[in-house]
This record gives C-alpha cells, sequence and structure tokens, in this order.
C-alpha cells in the first residue's frame, strides 16, 4: 500500500488549538473556534470575579510577532464553566478546556472548587504565568510556591488538570521544575506562555506602543519560538510519559507545528497568528502538516513525537 494511502487511511488525530487568551474572551469568540477546524479550544484565564483588564492600547502587533499587557480581562469563571459545560455536552468526543488563575493559593482552590460543583468534564489548564498584572509576579518564576500550590490543589481535585508555565531560561531551572511538576498527577504541562515584559518601540514617535506598564508586555511570535521548542523539549526529556505535553509558542506555518512535535510536544496552540489571521488558520496549519508528514513518510504523530535528533 503506498505512503499516501497508508496517511489518507490513518489521518492523525487533529493536535492544533488556540492558546488561551487568544479567540477566547466570550461565546461568540469560543463558538468561532468550535465551528473551524481546531482540534479543541481553550478559554481565557477566568478568575474569581470578571475583569476590565489593563487600559488600552493594551495589544499591539508587529511583522515578527506581539506584545501584550491585557491585564487579564475575563468573564470570571463561572461564565466560562456555564458555556463550556453546554457546548461538551453537545460534543462529548471533544475534551474542552478551561483556563484559570487565582492570585493565591486560596483562591486557585476556590476556582477549582467551583470547576468541581458545576460538573466540569474537560481539562483545566491552571495558570501560573500571567505577566500582566502590576504588582504580581509569574508565579512560575518562584518554584516553592508553585511546588505549594500543586500540592494543595491535588488535596482535593481529582480531575483533568495541566499547568501553563512561562518560560525558563537556565538548564538546572529546567531540572528544578520537571522534579517539582513529576510529583504530581499532572495531565499535562503547556509551555511555554508569553516571554513576560519585553518591550517594542515606535521609533518614529519615539514612543512605546501600549499604554500599561510604561509599554512592557509579554511578547509572543517568531521572536519566542526558539525559546518554545527549547522548553518543550527541556521538559520531554526531564517529566514522567504520562505527563504530556502542549507545546505553544511562535507557530504560525505547519513546519512550526511539525517542530514543536519533534521536540516532544503531544499538541500545539496557535496565539499570535490566530489573532493574524483568525480561525480560518487551523484549516491551513492541518494542511500543512499533512503534506510534511507525507513527504516524510510519516502516518502518525507518534512517528516523530519527541525525535529530535541531536549531533553524535
Ligand atoms: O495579560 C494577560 O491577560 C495575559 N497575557 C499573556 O501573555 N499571558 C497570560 O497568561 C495573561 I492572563
Amino acid at each position: 500500500v503506498s505512503t499516501a494511502t497508508k496517511i489518507a487511511q490513518k489521518k492523525f488525530d487533529n493536535c492544533i488549538m488556540n492558546a488561551s487568551g487568544v479567540w477566547c474572551y466570550d461565546e461568540k469568540e469560543l463558538s468561532a473556534l468550535d465551528k473551524s477546524e481546531a482540534a479543541s479550544f481553550v478559554t481565557k484565564s477566568g478568575t474569581l470575579e470578571s475583569r476590565k483588564g489593563n487600559p488600552k492600547p493594551r495589544y499591539f502587533e508587529t511583522d515578527l510577532g506581539s506584545i501584550n499587557s491585557m491585564g487579564l480581562p475575563n468573564q470570571g469563571l463561572e461564565y466560562y464553566l456555564n458555556f463550556v459545560n453546554k457546548v461538551q455536552e453537545q460534543n462529548p468526543n471533544k475534551n474542552y478546556f478551561v483556563s484559570c488563575t487565582g492570585f493565591n493559593v486560596q483562591e486557585d482552590v476556590l476556582l477549582l472548587e467551583e470547576v468541581k460543583k458545576s460538573g466540569f468534564k474537560g481539562i483545566v489548564e491552571l495558570n501560573l504565568s500571567c505577566p500582566n498584572v502590576p504588582g504580581k509576579p509569574q508565579t512560575g518564576y518562584d518554584f516553592e510556591t508553585v511546588d505549594m500550590i500543586l500540592q494543595t490543589v491535588f488535596e482535593n481535585y481529582e480531575g483533568l488538570l495541566g499547568v501553563k508555565l512561562p518560560p525558563y531560561f537556565d538548564i538546572v531551572h529546567f531540572d528544578q521544575m520537571a522534579k517539582i511538576l513529576n510529583k504530581y498527577p499532572l495531565t499535562y504541562i503547556n509551555s511555554v506562555n508569553s516571554i513576560g515584559n519585553g518591550l517594542y518601540i515606535d521609533e518614529e514617535q519615539e514612543k512605546v506602543v501600549i499604554k500599561p506598564k510604561n509599554g512592557f508586555g509579554g511578547i509572543g511570535g517568531d521572536y519566542i519560538k526558539p525559546t518554545a521548542l527549547a522548553n518543550v523539549h527541556a521538559f520531554y526529556q526531564r517529566l514522567d510519559s504520562r505527563i504530556q505535553i502542549i507545546g505553544t509558542g511562535g507557530i504560525k506555518t505547519g513546519r512550526d507545528v511539525f517542530e514543536h512535535i519533534l521536540c516532544g510536544a503531544s499538541m500545539v496552540q496557535v496565539g499570535t497568528a490566530l489573532m493574524k489571521e483568525g480561525p480560518s488558520i487551523f484549516r491551513r496549519l492541518t494542511r500543512e502538516l499533512e503534506a510534511i508528514m507525507r513527504s516524510k513518510g510519516y502516518e502518525k504523530l507518534s512517528d516523530f513525537k519527541g525525535k529530535l535528533k541531536y549531533m553524535n
């Protein structure tokens, strides 16, 4: 049987979805994702109460990516749970994600209790890496706190739960974080969130381009792909195989999807490029990935997942 026929018969499970924060603020945006070729969707990170977020302009696109300091604007976790529970009922074969984030461990516990009470059957993404709430540090850079949060959360929560991590830039930090993460019954880790507190300048006006935090914001897009691939692969090398990895960062073509999977990702999420192109991007990325797999004779993701070669 020819390779092409084999691939046609064994269409790989779609593995591409949105990144939290992009095209997922309300029912309208989430419904558009659900209708698209995306494998699933994740909501904007929900907090205990709804939030307006930071003053605008708080998002800016550049040729190579984006900078954002949204400040966690969201409808509140209850809104997202109500909507996703409804959609989940209509599509039992899809696994939907609800993202949430508290400002301390007590809030994280309350959020997960709210999830449990709602009867949510999907996957929770606990965001440990929002870089844009003034005065609040990125939890993911405080290893003891991450350990304490996961310990506390898993005392009561039995559902499917993953964590959204910030990018790390130090091999010892990969070692330390992986040691902590391996202690817990995590379904997955999502690596990476934006690279926090970058600065993009309008040279002509000699000015920043977003209002919050004197122009400092999370960086996404082409700028961050090498960091994202390194984080995905570093955790792939260190985590128990029971913990899946969702790769996020710098994806805008099928090649980028392929590279994230080669580094060990089981699924990938698209942020900046989705913001630029809209939900039709999922059809394009799926086609481009299929073409690459066909050209290399791969039938399914496990044929190449994590199989990045080193120079011996
Ligand atoms: O500013 C935001 O809302 C935001 N922006 C990001 O780039 N990552 C995040 O996790 C969040 I919660």
